[in-house]
């Protein structure tokens, strides 16, 4: 069976770097970056990426037994398809990242860096992407569609959700159709542009774009897959080009847009949140989020919760995200 997270772990070098099955070609475009092409025409060219924060382990793994099935013939190609696993140094030591936060850096904000493998992995993910999506379109497809997979670091009162980046334009309907088949519970719509994968892709080539997060980051081996059977499902009706499945999920998607991004500019930046707060807690107006000289963030709608809360974050990334209901 091929398994493209145990060679991309591996390191070794792909000696074989294309081939072919009876329905698809492949290509290995780098390390862990695999392109699939069906035989036959196609209307969609798809990304799916996921191991960008190298310790977010349940999206990976569902991702590799995507290709897998899809490598062995048990499930069919109807899309152009780049599988992408993003950041391999740091899925090796079981980290975020090695020495920066890569979904900062996407949209060139990579050259602000000193150059190091995640700065350098961020810009040669850009350059796989888009010549993906342009030989897909001299190729003959007319959709372009992201989904970057990611699990968040504290437990969520929301288990499954999306977050869909900033873009002037509408949302496409097909994907909202999509998320809501795929069975999130949430979905938390961006008001400001940001250096994710997302927001690039979306971005600079219009696809329909959303960062999905699947429960909890714990290490290979230790999730319950069960909880992602929504998504999963979702993703095979994608590249298999076949009817969404029935959503399944105890409840209607709730819509949340950022009011508030929490900043750390300085050293002596203090969140406020409580450590053991879930993502997604609400916290009352007047309450101050967090404080740094010359700043204070406090809560002004009558009630806004909490995403993705974490003083630990460099200078100038974002500590948190401050969500109300739409
Ligand atoms: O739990 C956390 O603090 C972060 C989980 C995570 O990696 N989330 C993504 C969201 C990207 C987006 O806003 O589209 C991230 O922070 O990069
Ligand atoms: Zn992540």
């Amino acid at each position: 069976m091929f398994d493209l997270l145990a060679m991309t772990l591996s390191g070794d070098v792909v000696t074989e770097p294309a081939g072919q099955t009876e329905m698809l070609d492949w290509q290995w475009r780098g390390e862990g970056i695999l392109e699939l092409s069906p035989r036959q025409p196609c209307e969609a060219a798809v990304v799916i990426s996921a191991g960008i924060h190298g310790n977010e382990t349940a999206p990976i793994e569902l991702l590799n037994q995507l290709v897998s099935e899809l490598l062995s013939g048990e499930r069919q190609l109807r899309v152009r398809l780049l599988v992408l696993l993003g950041n391999p140094p740091s899925m090796c030591i079981n980290k975020r990242f090695v020495e920066a936060d890569m979904n900062r850096m996407f949209g060139g904000r990579h050259a602000r860096y000193t150059p190091n493998d995640e700065s350098r992995r961020a810009q040669e993910l850009e350059q796989v992407m888009a010549l993906f999506y342009r030989s897909a379109t001299a190729a003959g497809t007319t959709q372009r569609y992201h989904y970057d997979l990611h699990t968040a670091i504290r437990g969520s009162k929301h288990v499954r959700f999306g977050l869909l980046p900033l873009q002037a334009r509408p949302k496409s309907e097909a994907m909202l159709a999509w998320l809501n088949a795929a069975g999130l519970d949430a979905l938390v719509h961006h008001r400001s542009p940001g250096g994710t994968f997302t927001h690039f892709s979306s971005d600079v080539f219009q696809a329909d774009s959303c960062t999905l997060e699947l429960g909890k980051a714990l290490p290979f081996g230790s999730n319950d897959h069960a909880q992602f059977t929504g998504i999963r499902r979702a993703l095979e009706t994608l590249v298999s080009d076949e009817p969404l499945p029935v959503r399944e999920a105890p409840a209607p998607l709730v819509h949340y847009c950022v009011v508030q991004d929490v900043i750390r500019s300085r050293e002596d930046f203090e969140l406020f949140v409580p450590a053991d707060a879930l993502n997604f807690t609400a916290f009352s107006k007047g309450f101050v989020i967090a404080q740094e000289t010359g700043k204070t963030y406090k809560v002004e709608a009558d009630e806004e919760v909490v995403l993705f809360p974490n003083p630990n974050v460099a200078l100038g990334l974002r500590a948190g995200l401050m969500l109300v209901k739409m």
